[in-house]
C-alpha cells in the first residue's frame, strides 16, 4: 500500500473482480465518493466454504493457491494503528513517520496456511475518522471477521470502544468473528489503558482480546492467524472434529507470546 491516503494505491485504484474465484486482486483502495460498495471486491459469506467445495484451490493475482478465502475489517478511531497493523503483517515492516489518515477504505491480501489448508485473508483497513463512518458502513455486512483497535496511549479510543461495539451491532453480521486488539504496547511510558482494563472490556462484551504492537510486531501474526482458523474451522469443521475455540486458543497463545518477552 502506498502510505494509504494517496490518490492511488498500489492496486490502481481499479476495481477487482466481483467474486470468488479468481481472488481479488492484491490491494486496492475503493474510492469513498463511488457506489458505497459498488468498487469492492466480494467474497460470498460462505466464500471459503464455496472455494473449498470445488475441490481444487484458487490462484489468487499474486500467484499463491489458496483454498478458502475470507474478508476481514480492521475498525477503530483514527490513530489506533491499523495501517500499521496490516503492513506489518503483510510486509513485516513498520511505517514509522508522520501520520496521514486512511481516506475512505484500502484493503491487502495474504494467504496464510492454517492446518495443512491455504487461508487467503482480505484485510480491508477502514478509516478511523468520523466523517467516513457512511463509507465504511457499507463493508461491515460482508465481512467475515472484525478486528476492533485502540490505542493503549490513547484513553479516548478505548473509551469509544463501547460506541465502535454499537455500530458494529448494527452493521456487521450476527455471526461476525470479532477480535479487540490494544494496539502500541511498546510504548510503556504513554500507556494510560491498563491491559486488566482491556481485558476486563472484552470479557464484558465476550469477545476474544489481545495486546498488540505494529511498532514491535507483538502479537501481530497471532491475532490474524487466530481469526483465520477460527473462520476456516467454522467453515470446513468435519463431523467428529472437536469445535475450534477461539478464546481458549487467544488466551493459550498470548500466554507463551508474553512469557518471553524483555
Ligand atoms: N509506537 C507505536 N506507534 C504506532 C503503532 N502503530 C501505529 N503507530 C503510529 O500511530 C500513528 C497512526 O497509525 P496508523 O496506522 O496510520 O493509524 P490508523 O488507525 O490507520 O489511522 P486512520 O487511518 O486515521 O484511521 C502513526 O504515526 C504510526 O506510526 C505501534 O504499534 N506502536
Amino acid at each position: 500500500m502506498s502510505r494509504k491516503k494517496a490518490a492511488r494505491s498500489k492496486g490502481g485504484g481499479a476495481a477487482p473482480s466481483a467474486a470468488l474465484p479468481p481472488a481479488a486482486q492484491g490491494s486496492g483502495r475503493a474510492a469513498a465518493a463511488a457506489s458505497p460498495r459498488g468498487s469492492a471486491p466480494e467474497l460470498p459469506r460462505n466464500g471459503g466454504a464455496a472455494a473449498a467445495a470445488a475441490g481444487r484451490p484458487s490462484l489468487s493475482s499474486s500467484g499463491e493457491f489458496y483454498d478458502l478465502a475470507f474478508k476481514v475489517m480492521l475498525v477503530g478511531d483514527s490513530g489506533v494503528g491499523k495501517t500499521c497493523l496490516l503492513v506489518r503483517f503483510k510486509d513485516g515492516a513498520f511505517l514509522a513517520g508522520s501520520f496521514i489518515s486512511t481516506v475512505g477504505i484500502d484493503f491487502r491480501n495474504k494467504v496464510l496456511t492454517v492446518d495443512g489448508v491455504k487461508v487467503k485473508l482480505q484485510i480491508w483497513d477502514t478509516a478511523g475518522q468520523e466523517r467516513f463512518r457512511s463509507v465504511t458502513h457499507a463493508y461491515y455486512r460482508d465481512a467475515h471477521a472484525l478486528l476492533l483497535l485502540y490505542d493503549v496511549t490513547n484513553k479516548a479510543s478505548f473509551d469509544n470502544i463501547q460506541a465502535w461495539l454499537t455500530e458494529i451491532h448494527e452493521y456487521a453480521q450476527q455471526d461476525v468473528v470479532l477480535m479487540l486488539l490494544g494496539n502500541k504496547v511498546d510504548s510503556a511510558q504513554d500507556r494510560v489503558v491498563k491491559r486488566e482494563d482491556g481485558e476486563k472490556l472484552a470479557k464484558e462484551y465476550g469477545v476474544p482480546f489481545m495486546e498488540t504492537s505494529a511498532k514491535s510486531g507483538l502479537n501481530v501474526e497471532l491475532a490474524f492467524t487466530a481469526i483465520a482458523k477460527e473462520l476456516k474451522h467454522r467453515s470446513m469443521k468435519l463431523p467428529n472434529e472437536p469445535k475450534f475455540k477461539l478464546h481458549d486458543y487467544v488466551k493459550k497463545e498470548v500466554r507463551g507470546s508474553s512469557c518471553c518477552r524483555s
